[in-house]
């Protein structure tokens, strides 16, 4: 821990991005199962993009083999980092990417999975209803803080960067009192989304990184080493207790050797 309560980032590369996915998706069992047995139950964000859609395709695969003990899926709270505000058959949405490759296939609890509305929801094209219903659902599983302490908050990354819907340079990533906004110029499409903030992020008990490719490396680099964090969204953000990286070897090609641990 340093001097600051922000955990010294754990970094571990892996040679590629399969080998990635099985290394956190073993260890999220693990983290999980565990949560489920010392709290009773377990909470986890998702994330979109190419890796959150691989670690949720990991998990129906290989959940039910992963630890001695089985995750519970009825005991376990699903959120969402950010969305795509679309309608909700649109291909962009992530809860329709993780549906298809998690949700329909394992026994979740549908209370327990905690979606953002889309744009032909209940608040129909009202991007700020639809917030605010994330906002109310995150104070009322806050037990009296705006948010609650996921065990685990999985995030994907973009080259330049961006976590959740949090770009550099925006009013979304410098948001400090809120703990969901509407974004609505998004440089990557589609321009409007819905996303979680940077001290809900950092409320997490742990929060983990999954990046893969040469793309990357830079900002990878810039996250682990504490970076400019209105440059580098990923430099924003820790967990209470254990930031982790998740890299390939082409993620991890900017960093110093000594940094990183190989599997
Ligand atoms: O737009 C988004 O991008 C990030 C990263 O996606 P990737 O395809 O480059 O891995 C993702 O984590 C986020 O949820 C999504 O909305």
């Amino acid at each position: 821990m340093t001097s600051v309560g922000r955990p010294v980032p754990e970094v571990v590369v892996a040679d590629d991005k399969a080998a990635l996915i099985d290394a956190a998706g073993t260890r999220l069992v693990h983290t999980l199962v565990t949560a489920q047995r010392e709290r009773g139950s377990a909470s986890l964000v998702l994330t979109g993009g190419s890796n959150g859609v691989a670690i949720a395709e990991w998990l129906r695969d290989n959940a039910a083999s992963a630890a001695d003990d089985p995750l519970d899926w009825a005991r376990l709270d699903l959120w969402f980092g950010d969305e795509r505000f679309v309608a909700g058959d649109d291909d962009e949405r992530n809860h329709k990417q993780l549906s298809d490759a998690l949700l329909n296939h394992v026994p979740v609890d549908a209370s327990r999975v905690f979606v953002m509305a889309p744009s032909d929801g209940e608040f129909g094209d009202d991007i700020e209803a639809a917030a605010g219903q994330y906002r109310q659902w995150l104070s009322d599983a806050g037990h009296g803080a705006a948010s609650p302490a996921f065990d685990v908050h999985l995030l994907g990354m973009g080259g330049e960067g961006h976590i959740n819907s949090l770009f550099p340079h925006t009013p979304a990533l410098a948001e400090r009192d809120d703990t969901v906004v509407s974004v609505h110029d998004s440089p990557k499409p589609p321009p409007r989304r819905i996303t979680l903030t940077v001290p809900v992020v950092c409320r997490s008990r742990e929060v983990w990184f999954l990046v893969a490719g040469e793309d990357k490396a830079e900002a990878a680099a810039a996250g682990i080493t504490g970076g400019d964090a209105g440059q580098w969204p990923c430099a924003a953000v820790h967990g209470s207790e254990a930031t982790v990286w998740f890299l390939d070897s082409a993620a991890a090609s900017s960093l110093d050797p000594d940094a990183a641990h190989p599997l």
